[in-house]
């Protein structure tokens, strides 16, 4: 893979395990979730999810979706409770999508695509540093959303008006005072397993808490995200549509619902 990873044919999913052999491991993500296979957990509490806007810094394309930024030396905006034990703090936020409403999300639900997911990773104060914690069995958790094609969003609007600022790779501007909580459904009952992150390094440290209810967003502001570029301002334009990784084998992985 010459020129890196990334979506196309020739550096696509099917490729990563030529440079990253953890692609076949044994907690690869995204899964297709079975409700019908899922346990209901008892023990699984609900999700706290404590964040401060001020702790948002920037908006990046870089070059494999956009993502929100946030500063983590300390533990202003935090997840506890849920499946996981102790704290872990929010390090950014990020979407995967499709070139059309048939497709885009990561995770599916019995095969069931969405246009788009929204990723909320999370990691593990037991450790000094994200990147300390990437590389541990428990180091991440990462709170999955799907979007659902319906009303116009208000809550994606800030974003969205951002784009036109980072079209390329490599661009960014400031992006303060946001709150990450107006991106969450109103229930926040969630499906729950071990695996990885599912862009590389796919490194095996995630604790997936995907909800089960999605929040929605329009078709015009499902074609402002398709607007963005996978390229740098002085290459080739490519539309940065389909960044999804597809569902990866369960394996021996069980996958907990914290509702009936
Ligand atoms: C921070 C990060 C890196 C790679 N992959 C992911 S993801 N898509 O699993 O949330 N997150
Ligand atoms: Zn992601």
């Amino acid at each position: 893979m010459s020129n890196g990873w990334g979506y196309a044919d020739h550096n696509g999913p099917e490729k990563w395990c030529e440079n990253f052999p953890i692609a076949n491991g044994p907690r690869q993500s995204p899964i297709d979730i079975q409700p019908s296979g899922a346990s209901y957990d008892e023990s699984l509490k609900p999700l706290k999810l404590q964040y401060d806007p001020s702790t948002s810094l920037d908006i990046l394309n870089n070059g494999h979706s956009f993502q929100v930024t946030f500063a983590d030396d300390d533990d202003s905006s935090t997840l506890t409770e849920g499946p996981i034990s102790g704290k872990y703090r929010l390090k950014q936020f990020h979407f995967h999508w499709g070139a059309s409403d048939d497709k885009g999300s990561e995770h599916t639900v019995d095969g069931k695509c969405y246009p788009a997911e929204l990723h909320l990773v999370h990691w593990n104060t037991e450790y000094p540093s994200f990147g300390e914690a990437a590389s541990k069995p428990d180091g991440l958790a990462v709170v999955g959303v799907f979007l659902e094609i319906g009303a116009d969003n208000p809550n994606l609007q800030k974003l969205l008006d951002a784009m036109d600022a980072i079209k390329c790779k490599g661009t960014q501007t400031s992006f303060t005072n946001f709150d990450p909580t107006v991106l969450l459904p109103e229930s926040l009952d969630y499906w729950t397993y071990l695996g990885s992150l599912t862009t590389p390094p796919l490194l095996e440290s995630v604790s997936w808490i995907v909800c089960k209810q999605s929040i929605s967003v329009s078709l015009e502001q499902m074609k402002k995200f398709r607007s963005l570029l996978f390229t740098a301002e002085d290459e080739e334009a490519c539309c940065m549509v389909n960044n999804y990784r597809p569902p990866q084998p369960l394996k021996d992985r069980e996958v907990r619902a914290s509702f009936k």
